[in-house]
């Protein structure tokens, strides 16, 4: 243990500590600390609260005492001009191979993640900023012995996605609480590279994930206004796209980006967090149960007026609506089903041009030319803010509750099982994104894939053909898989019993565990 200013940083040190955990950036984060974690706290304690109430019956609706902010005529801070065209976004783990083939890879931006696609061990967290820190100043580089890495003459526009308000950083600590994730990313990113951002005539752009509420949104806009005063930059040198995804921040979006106005860059509909989120919101109401997980698509009437809502809400106050996150990604070594993951990509991008997104995410770099292609071809200006799509549009709490018809199948139960062992085990390695059976796997998607399990025993679901789903079937289930599992991926199985063991515990517990991530960091090194 090495004691540096008042943060005790708990873990051996990270060969580059020096050059990321400096001095100033730890009393950065200390003041960061000290003025805003106890709020930070308060607000983790007021979505129990709310959780309570919706245990209890409540449902969501939009908020009355905010009806000024909804009715009101107002918009967001102009956008800067590196912020007009958002295309195409291409999102990734915070890895050095990622970082640089992102930047490289075509598409207007680049989201550098450390929540849903980073698996937030010591090592990746502090390699991130490093990696970072590189890119902006463009000397990132990587030879692996086969294939030297480096940036091209022109590449994207960086954006930063902080892990989210729910997650410590255990290896930092002040006095006996650990660090919030959240400053600590935020913090690292914006104290490193601020100064070197103005140079470049550019900004600290943000991506804010999981929010649940506007209050939310107020704490972090003060985290902004506090960090641009206290770092001499100018007000709105730091700009953020909220995720929606979340169903209670669906209610609040105009009130998110009200609180945001001079630092907002708009909303993204995050449609994998979004649809765990209404099963972890819901998760005892037999009357809001969700098929299986294939069959919540984009093209449900539910998801559809989340998607339209963000547009029109957007639209309305000046800011981009980004699309989502098709999970299909390039299948090799079978042209019939790589042409069929693009063939649902493009129908996917066609939708969200068409409805008036301004721009939209891939997960692969082999899926940014055809993004391209779409928006290129329905969106012709830089964005489509004053184009007037579904600026007439009306939608109820109705229209965003009622879940989309659909079956819950062996298979569905199956494929839940598998796909939270096998995600849970790559997490566990120190790997937040992988793909499995040919789709793109996250810490959201995995996510809905636990909590349909935990639903569907604890409210007494049946398969379509009859078959209880249980908690005792479930554990036959997690380890059969496991123990195919092992015999398919020698050299793993004490990861795979790992994670068989933590999803097993997931899942038959009385109580509905709010992230997977919390419990599973406690196995992270
Ligand atoms: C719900 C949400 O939050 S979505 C946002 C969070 N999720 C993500 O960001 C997932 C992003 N995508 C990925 O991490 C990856 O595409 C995966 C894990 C799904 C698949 O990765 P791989 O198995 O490495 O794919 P594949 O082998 O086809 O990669 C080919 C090349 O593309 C690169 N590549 C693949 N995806 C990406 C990406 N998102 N960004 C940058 N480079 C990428 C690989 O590094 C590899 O490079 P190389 O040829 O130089 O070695
Ligand atoms: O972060 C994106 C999502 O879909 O979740
Ligand atoms: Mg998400």
């Amino acid at each position: 243990m090495t004691q540096t200013t008042r943060t005790r940083i708990t873990h051996q040190p990270h060969p580059q500590a020096d050059r990321v955990l400096t001095a100033g950036a730890l009393a950065f984060l200390e003041e960061l600390h000290d003025r805003f974690d106890d709020r930070r706290l308060e607000l983790l304690a007021a979505r129990q609260d709310r959780q309570r109430r919706l245990d209890a019956g409540e449902l969501p609706d939009f908020l009355t005492e905010t009806s000024d902010i909804r009715a009101g005529d107002w918009k967001i801070a102009p956008l800067p001009d590196d912020l007009l065209d958002r295309r195409v976004e291409i999102t990734g783990p915070v890895d050095r191979k990622m970082v640089i083939n992102a930047l490289n890879s075509g598409a207007r931006m680049f989201m550098a993640d450390f929540e849903d696609a980073n698996s937030p061990t010591w090592t990746n967290c502090l390699d991130g900023q490093v990696n970072l820190m590189d890119a902006v100043r463009r000397t990132i580089r990587l030879d692996t012995g086969g294939k030297a890495y480096r940036l091209n003459p022109t590449t994207a526009t960086l954006l930063v996605r902080p892990r989210g308000l729910h997650l410590d950083e255990k290896h930092a600590a002040l006095g006996d609480r650990a660090l919030s994730g959240s400053l600590f990313d935020f913090g690292l990113y914006a104290f490193h590279n601020a100064h070197e951002r103005r140079s470049q005539g550019t900004g600290l752009y943000y991506y804010l994930p999981k929010l649940e509420s506007h209050l939310e949104a107020r704490w972090w806009n003060d985290v902004f206004t506090f960090t641009e005063d206290h770092l001499h930059l100018k007000r709105g040198t730091i700009r953020a796209t909220v995720l929606i995804e979340t169903i209670l921040a669906a209610f609040e979006m105009d009130e998110i980006l009200y609180e945001l106005r001079e630092h907002s860059a708009g909303l993204n509909c995050g449609r994998w967090d979004y649809i765990f989120s209404y099963i972890k919101k819901f998760r005892t109401r037999h009357d809001r149960i969700l098929p299986d997980r294939a069959q919540v698509t984009m093209a449900t009437p539910m998801m559809q007026a989340y998607s339209r809502l963000a547009i029109r809400t957007c639209h309305r106050r000046g800011a981009p609506a980004i699309g989502g996150m098709s999970a299909f990604i390039p299948v090799k070594g079978d042209p019939q089903k790589n042409e069929r993951a693009f063939e649902q990509v493009r129908v996917d991008k066609e939708r969200e041009a068409t409805n008036g997104h301004d721009g939209t995410w891939v997960a692969h770099p082999g899926m940014v030319a055809l993004a391209t292609e779409v928006f290129d071809r329905l969106m012709p200006g830089p964005n489509q803010i004053g184009c007037g799509k579904q600026l007439d549009l009306t939608v109820t709490a109705a229209d965003l509750l009622t879940p989309p018809q659909g079956k819950i199948t062996e298979g569905g139960v199956n494929t839940n099982v598998d796909v939270s062992i096998q995600y849970l085990a790559a997490w566990l390695d120190g790997r937040g994104a992988v793909p499995i059976h040919n789709l793109m796997e996250d810490a959201a998607t995995a996510e809905i894939s636990r909590a349909q399990l935990w639903q569907w025993a604890h409210t007494e679901q049946r398969t379509e053909d009859g078959t209880p789903i249980t908690p005792e079937g479930l554990t036959r289930l997690i380890d059969a898989h496991a123990n195919r599992l092992t015999r398919e991926q020698p050299g793993r199985e004490a990861r795979i019993r790992e994670a068989a063991a933590l999803l097993q515990t997931l899942i038959t517990q009385d109580t509905f565990e709010e992230f997977l991530t919390v419990p599973g960091y406690q196995h992270l090194t």
